[in-house]
């Protein structure tokens, strides 16, 4: 059997199975089980991907943060990532007709991204065109594409398929922690009452992975059996995503980016499905071919990768608005901030004055390498 036949067999097995207080610790079991099978699917090294043709990256990375337009076939990611990039990737109605990862970049604010436009996704795809899906894993954020006229069934797919290759989208890692011990058995705390995990599920789990002794702590509120397996897994990606509606008729011109206008020009659904695609977290309805509201969608982009803009000063002058340098949260301190100009400076540096945001008063303030800094930030840097 392959390993996603082994796969597809415990998840069918799961389905039949209901969940209570008899079945916990079996589907528990059932669950890690079904987390080591996927494993293999993700390390493209243990050669469950097959295939030929190595599985390595296809593309160089450039720019600060690079998104990844996931979708069935023929939604549209390649007429929306041509368009927003100038870089052709080929457009036609056959489906499959982007086979391979096709990067373009993309200034969005001052900022360089590098879009990339990814395979189509074929549901239960573990080989071939699973390789989208290796991709997306290593982008900074991540475009689900949906056709708005099968919007909602082909989100669950794609969201499963991404599910099982250790993607987690707009989720943060579970506050669970799990500590091995030499001895003592299981000791499990929890400082939030425990509504969709159970003792029993939890030592199945454990059992599963060969724990026997640990401490087990959790924080997360309605933790979950997947949260727990995720946390011993460890390696999990937590990515943001964006759904976008596409495909959007223009039958009047557009006016506004309001969404009662855009609720005119989508003909071919019901109002009640159209209430239902509004109630999507995250979701955009646009048309890559007609160009409609595409700007919202940027902003959106733009939010939601949260990048940090910050503008140097040179002594005595004003600040050069025209070249933000660019920083990820989490890594924008006057050091990254340095860092990203040149390796040297950071030595070099006696001081900073930073005026921004992150400055406690207007008049700058004296800082040093440590400094967190936030979007929009002036910077001028003293050197010793
Ligand atoms: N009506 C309409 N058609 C669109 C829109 N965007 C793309 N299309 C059409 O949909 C078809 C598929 O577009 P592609 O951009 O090739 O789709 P894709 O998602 O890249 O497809 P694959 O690479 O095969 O996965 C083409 O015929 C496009 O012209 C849109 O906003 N509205
Ligand atoms: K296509
Ligand atoms: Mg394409």
């Amino acid at each position: 059997m392959t390993t996603v036949q082994k796969i597809k067999e415990i998840e069918d097995e799961m389905a039949k199975t209901q969940k209570n207080k008899a079945t916990s610790f079996h589907l528990g079991q059932l669950k890690a089980k079904l987390a080591k099978l996927r494993r293999e699917l993700i390390s493209p090294s243990s050669g469950g991907g097959g295939g030929g043709g190595g599985l390595g990256f296809d593309v160089a990375r450039t720019g600060i943060a690079s998104v990844g337009f996931v979708g069935f076939p023929s939604v549209g990611k390649s007429t929306l990532m041509s368009k927003l990039t100038g870089t052709h990737s080929e457009v036609s109605e056959i489906d499959f007709t982007t086979l391979t990862t096709v990067p373009g970049t993309l200034k969005v604010h001052g900022a360089p991204i590098q879009i990339l436009d990814l395979p189509g996704i074929i549901e239960g795809a573990a080989e071939g065109r699973g390789r989208g899906k290796q991709v997306a894993r290593t982008c900074n954020l991540i475009f689900i594409v949906l056709d708005v006229l099968k919007p909602l069934g082909d989100k669950k797919i794609i969201e499963s398929e991404l599910e099982g290759f250790g993607i987690r989208l707009n989720k943060r890692p579970p506050a669970i922690n799990v500590r091995r011990k030499e001895k003592g058995g299981i000791a499990i705390t929890n400082t939030v009452p425990l509504t969709n995990i159970d003792q029993d599920e939890i030592r199945a789990i454990l059992s599963e992975y060969r724990i026997n002794n640990a401490d087990v702590a959790i924080r997360e509120p309605n933790a979950t059996a997947d949260d727990l397996v995720d946390v011993i897994e460890g390696n999990r990606v937590y990515i943001p995503a964006l759904y976008i509606l596409n495909k959007v008729t223009p039958i009047h011109p557009i006016s506004s980016d309001s969404r009662l206008t855009l609720s005119n020009q989508i003909d071919a659904i019901s109002i009640e499905e159209l209430d239902l695609l509004y109630k999507i977290p995250m979701s955009v309805p646009i048309s890559s071919r007609e160009w409609l509201n595409v700007d919202e969608l940027m902003e959106k982009m733009w939010e939601t990768l949260d990048l940090v803009r910050v503008y140097t000063k040179p002594r005595g002058l004003a600040p050069d608005y025209t070249q933000p340098v660019v920083l990820r949260r989490g890594k924008c301190t006057v050091e990254d901030f340095c860092n990203a100009i040149h390796k040297e400076i950071a030595k070099q540096l006696k001081y900073a004055i930073v005026w921004g945001a992150s400055a406690k008063h207007s008049r700058g303030q004296k800082v040093g390498l440590e400094h967190v800094l936030e979007d929009e930030d002036v910077v001028h840097i003293a050197k010793k």
